[in-house]
């Protein structure tokens, strides 16, 4: 991969560049809980602009459906970006259309400017070639270079992400240069015991991970809303909580697999179950009661790991050489819920093994619970796409990169 050093070198100032980043943030309203993924894009955004680039940012935010929703508006994280940078940052109310060619005309050398959410546009996530190719045509015409920096999104074959860069000179950024580099190591070399805890609520999009995983690991937990197939497929009632019908064949198989395999799959003995989902907003104390694993109520949803799965996951955790941790153990959001991602954090931090966090939420998480982000290995901005990652997949986004 060329890497955006070279490109620099090359010499950027007067070209319009197109930095893919990951502003993904979690929000609350219009208020950043987390900057993370913003601070993580400074490096690239700085370097450009300190060499005279016109750089323009594009990211997607949530997953609106194909169309503007100023719910996902990426305006606040431009202004977060402008607030980093302590520069004046443009930010275009369309992605392609009017606004964007008037203020990506309107930058000057060492200017910086935010496109709207690339996921308004249905061109972005399409699985339709020629329409992601079309909207890809439009991004590359505002722009003369392409720095692929949003590792979070590397999975995706989107437009952004894998047609752009075929349209453009490009380069990788200095965070996905970052990434691959600590994330290479866990392929290559890992110390053993290697232990993968794995929560979230992208249920459907990680569960076909553990079938890779379970080549490669020697102990896999499962928590958050990942659990609840599972124990689906073990034959336990879960309630109202979270579940993905359809894999519950797949998961059973995989449960087989483990056995035979030697791979330990450890499931939560004990959850913190309530009657609806708490309110994130007003964070109001929510009525909640831990309960055994194989006897969630059926009105009940599953919204944490217990304090006995915390301990046994912590068991698991403190002899371990490495941790692969992605997806927090509850709904960490409210302080009702936060006790077993807490844990998990903990449990980490007091191993000698080498750790690495990774996703949004989890590295969100990490932070917003008072830990001290050196205290880990690696905080890695991609949670999918580490995972696919360390499955050894072939990354859209990054073999587009590749010359
Ligand atoms: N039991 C549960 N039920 C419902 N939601 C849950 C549960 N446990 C955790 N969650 C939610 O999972 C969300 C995070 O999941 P997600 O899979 O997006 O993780 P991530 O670290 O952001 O990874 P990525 O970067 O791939 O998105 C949090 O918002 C949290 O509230
Ligand atoms: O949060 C993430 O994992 C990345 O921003 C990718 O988002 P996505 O799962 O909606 O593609």
């Amino acid at each position: 991969m060329k890497t955006i050093d070279e490109l620099l070198a090359e010499g950027v100032s007067g070209k319009r560049v197109l930095v893919r980043a990951d502003l993904n943030v979690p929000l609350d309203g219009t208020t950043i809980t987390d900057d993370g993924r913003i601070r993580a894009v400074l490096p690239t955004v700085k370097a450009l602009a300190g060499a005279g680039a016109r750089v323009v940012v594009a990211s997607h935010l949530g997953r609106p459906k194909g169309a503007p929703d100023p719910a996902f508006s990426l305006a606040p994280a431009a202004a977060r970006l402008g607030e980093l940078l302590g520069a004046d940052v443009a930010f275009a109310t369309d992605t392609v259309g009017e606004s964007a060619r008037a203020t990506v005309s309107g930058l000057g050398d060492g200017d910086v400017a935010v496109l709207e959410n690339l996921r308004f546009n249905a061109g972005e996530t399409s699985k339709d070639d020629a329409e992601r190719g079309a909207f890809a045509d439009q991004l590359a015409s505002l722009a003369d270079l392409y720095v692929g920096d949003g590792f979070g999104a590397v999975h995706r074959k989107h437009a952004s992400v894998y047609d752009l860069p075929a349209r453009l000179p490009h380069a990788a950024g200095y965070l996905v240069a970052a990434e691959v580099a600590v994330l290479r190591k866990l392929t290559e070399d890992v110390k053993r015991p290697y232990v993968v805890v794995l929560g979230g609520a992208k249920v459907s999009d990680k569960l076909a991970v553990i079938d890779s995983l379970l080549g490669k690991a020697d102990r896999l937990l499962i928590g958050g809303g990942m659990a609840y197939t599972f124990l689906k497929a073990q034959g336990h009632e879960v309630g109202t909580s979270l579940l993905q019908e359809d894999q519950v064949p797949a998961v059973r198989e995989y449960l087989e697999r483990a056995g035979k395999n030697g791979v330990e799959l450890v499931l939560p003995v004990d959850v913190v179950a309530a009657p609806e989902f708490p309110d994130l907003k007003t964070k109001a104390p929510a009525e909640h009661g831990t309960v055994d694993a194989d006897a969630i109520p059926a009105d009940r949803e599953g919204l944490d790991i217990g304090p006995k799965t915390r301990e046994l996951y912590a068991s698991r955790i403190a002899d371990a050489g490495t941790v692969f941790w992605n997806g927090p153990l509850g709904v960490f959001e409210h302080p009702d819920f936060a006790g077993g991602t807490r844990s998990i954090a903990q449990a980490l931090v007091d191993s000698t093994a080498f750790t690495v966090v990774g996703g949004g939420d989890s590295a969100a998480a990490v932070r917003t619970l008072g830990f001290d982000e050196n205290a880990f290995g690696h905080i890695s901005t991609g949670g999918g796409a580490s995972l696919e990652y360390l499955e050894g997949k072939t990354l859209p986004g990054l073999a587009a990169l590749e010359d």
